[in-house]
C-alpha cells in the first residue's frame, strides 16, 4: 500500500518526469538506509510506471564486512524478486576517489549492459546539504556549491537522483515504518572523518540552535546555486570564442573588461583550465584581473603557483606554467589531512 512518501515521489516524478514510463532503470543499491528505501519505493511504484527494475552493488573489498555487505544485498533482491547484479572490484581502491570513480564507471557498464536507461542514487537532501556545507568550509565558488544534481548524464545514460526531496531522518523513518532491513556501515560514526564529523556534530548543532530545517536550506540554496551555474556556463559558451584566442593562447583584456565580473571572472578561469592541469585558486584569478585592468605596455608576470602570463596591448598572452600538477589528495588519508587550497 502507498504512504505518503510513495505518493510524494509520485508526485514529483509525474512533474518533473525524470523516470518515464517504461523506463529500465539501474538502482544503486549498497544496502544502507537511503537505498534501501529507495528501492522499495520505486518496487511500490514499479505497478504503476512499468518500469523494468535491476540493482547493481559494488563490492569495494576494503573492509572484512565488504563481502557480508554484497551477500546482504543479494539476499535482499531476491527476497524482493529484484534481479541484481554484484561487481567486485579488481583491486581493493586506494582512495576514496579512487573507489567512487570505479563505481560510477561500474554504474555506467552495467546500465549499458543491460540496456538500461536510467541509474538511480539514494542521495537525500541530507546529504546535499553535508555537501554544500564541506564544500563551503573547504573553499570553493558558487558554482562549485551547486552540487548533487537531480539528474546528469552519466555517459550514455540518465543519472537520477529521486530522493533528494527526503532527508536522512524520513529515509530512516520509512524503514522503521515498512520494518525494512538495513546494512549497517560502522564507518558511519567514525568522527575522524569530516563528513561524519559534520552529519552527527555540525548539522545537529545548527538544527538546535539556528534553524531547525537547515538541511532544507542549504538543499535549497544548492538547488539555486545550480540553475544559476547552467545559466552562467551557457553564457561562458557562448562568450569564449569572443574572449579567449585559441592560438596563441590569451585573452581579449578590452573585451573581458566590457563584461560584468560573475562573467570575467568565469572567463578566466575557463582559459586557464585550459592551460593548467592543476587547481584554479581565487589568488589566481583575481591576479589575472589585475593584468585585465592593466594599462597598455608589454609586461610579463609571474602569477601564483609559476604562471607567466606577458600583457601585449589588448591581449593577455598565455606563456607558460613552471609549477608542477598538484597531486591529487586521497580522501580516506585526506580527510584528516589540512584543506585544499580555496577554489574560485
Ligand atoms: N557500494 C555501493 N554499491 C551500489 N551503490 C552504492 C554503493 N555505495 C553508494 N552507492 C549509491 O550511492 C548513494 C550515495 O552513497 P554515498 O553517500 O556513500 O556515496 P558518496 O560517495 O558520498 O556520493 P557520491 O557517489 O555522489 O560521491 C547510495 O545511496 C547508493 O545509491
Amino acid at each position: 500500500m502507498w504512504g505518503i512518501d510513495h505518493a510524494r515521489l509520485h508526485t514529483t516524478l509525474k512533474t518533473q518526469q525524470w523516470l518515464p514510463v517504461g523506463s529500465r532503470i539501474l538502482i544503486a543499491l549498497s544496502g544502507g538506509q537511503d537505498s534501501v528505501c529507495l528501492t522499495r519505493l520505486l518496487l511500490d511504484l514499479q505497478p504503476h510506471w512499468q518500469w523494468f527494475l535491476t540493482a547493481v552493488h559494488c563490492d569495494h573489498r576494503w573492509r572484512a564486512d565488504s563481502a557480508a555487505n554484497a551477500n546482504f544485498v543479494q539476499v535482499l533482491a531476491q527476497q524482493w524478486h529484484l534481479p541484481c547484479e554484484v561487481v567486485s572490484a579488481p583491486e581493493v581502491p586506494k582512495t576514496e576517489a579512487a573507489a567512487r570513480a570505479w563505481r560510477y564507471q561500474v554504474f555506467e557498464t552495467v546500465a549499458k549492459a543491460l540496456n538500461c536507461t536510467h541509474v538511480v542514487t539514494a542521495h537525500t537532501q541530507s546529504d546535499r546539504a553535508e555537501s554544500l556545507l564541506l564544500h563551503l568550509l573547504r573553499g570553493t565558488s558558487p558554482d562549485g556549491l551547486a552540487t548533487l544534481l537531480p539528474m546528469r548524464s552519466l555517459g550514455s545514460v540518465q543519472l537520477v537522483r529521486p530522493l533528494l526531496g527526503m532527508t536522512r531522518a524520513e529515509t530512516a523513518a520509512f524503514c522503521q515504518t515498512y520494518g525494512l532491513p538495513i546494512w549497517q556501515d560502522e564507518t558511519n560514526q567514525n568522527l575522524d572523518y569530516r563528513r561524519n564529523r559534520l552529519r552527527l556534530e555540525l548539522i545537529p548543532y545548527l538544527q538546535q540552535h539556528f534553524n531547525p530545517n537547515v538541511e532544507a536550506v542549504l538543499a535549497q540554496t544548492a538547488e539555486l546555486l545550480a540553475s544559476d551555474r547552467a545559466y552562467f556556463e551557457a553564457e561562458v559558451d557562448r562568450l569564449a570564442p569572443t574572449v579567449i584566442r585559441e592560438h596563441p593562447p590569451a585573452l581579449d583584456r578590452l573585451r573581458l573588461r566590457e563584461l560584468p565580473l560573475a562573467l570575467q571572472r568565469r572567463l578566466i578561469q575557463r582559459f586557464l583550465r585550459q592551460h593548467l592541469k592543476r587547481g584554479i585558486d581565487f589568488s589566481l584569478i583575481e591576479a589575472v584581473r589585475l593584468l585585465i585592468a592593466a594599462g597598455n605596455g608589454s609586461q610579463t608576470s609571474t602569477l601564483p603557483g609559476g604562471c607567466h602570463l606577458r600583457v601585449c596591448g589588448q591581449w593577455l598572452e598565455w606563456v607558460r606554467s613552471t609549477a608542477p600538477p598538484s597531486e591529487s589528495v586521497p580522501p580516506h588519508q585526506g580527510e584528516r589531512s589540512p584543506p585544499p587550497p580555496p577554489l574560485y
